[in-house]
């Protein structure tokens, strides 16, 4: 785990993420800042985990000029900043980033079942 550096992002697709805290104990959690400079998306994709429920509140700390919009299935709680949904369950996206920056916070936790 890198700390406080910009990260690639697993979907190699051109946003980047910055690890800025986590633990495992006594509930594993990790909070990230995510960067998506002009060009930037994410594909579909679902965040599986090895056991337990992945749970993501997401909010969009600046939106980007245009594009980069956040795309899921099923949220459990979504408005124009803040997406709470099931990352491992629910199919999500952003879309190309067309100008300007995307800056999110994401706040992500996995409860044992
Ligand atoms: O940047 C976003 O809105 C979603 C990023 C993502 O795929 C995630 O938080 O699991
Ligand atoms: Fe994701």
């Amino acid at each position: 785990m890198k700390l406080w550096r910009w990260d690639r992002g697993r979907q190699n697709s051109g946003y980047e993420k910055m690890l800025l805290l986590g633990a495992k104990w006594p509930i594993p959690f990790d909070l990230y800042l995510l960067r998506f400079g002009e060009g930037s998306s994410i594909p579909p994709h679902t965040d599986r985990v090895e056991s337990g429920r992945h749970h993501r509140l997401n909010i969009v700390l600046r939106q980007a000029r245009a594009g980069g919009d956040f795309l899921c299935d099923q949220p459990i709680y979504e408005s124009s900043r803040i997406k709470y949904f099931r990352p491992d369950r629910a199919e999500h996206s952003v879309s190309k980033v067309k100008s300007g920056t995307r800056y999110v916070l994401s706040l992500g936790w996995v409860r044992r079942s």
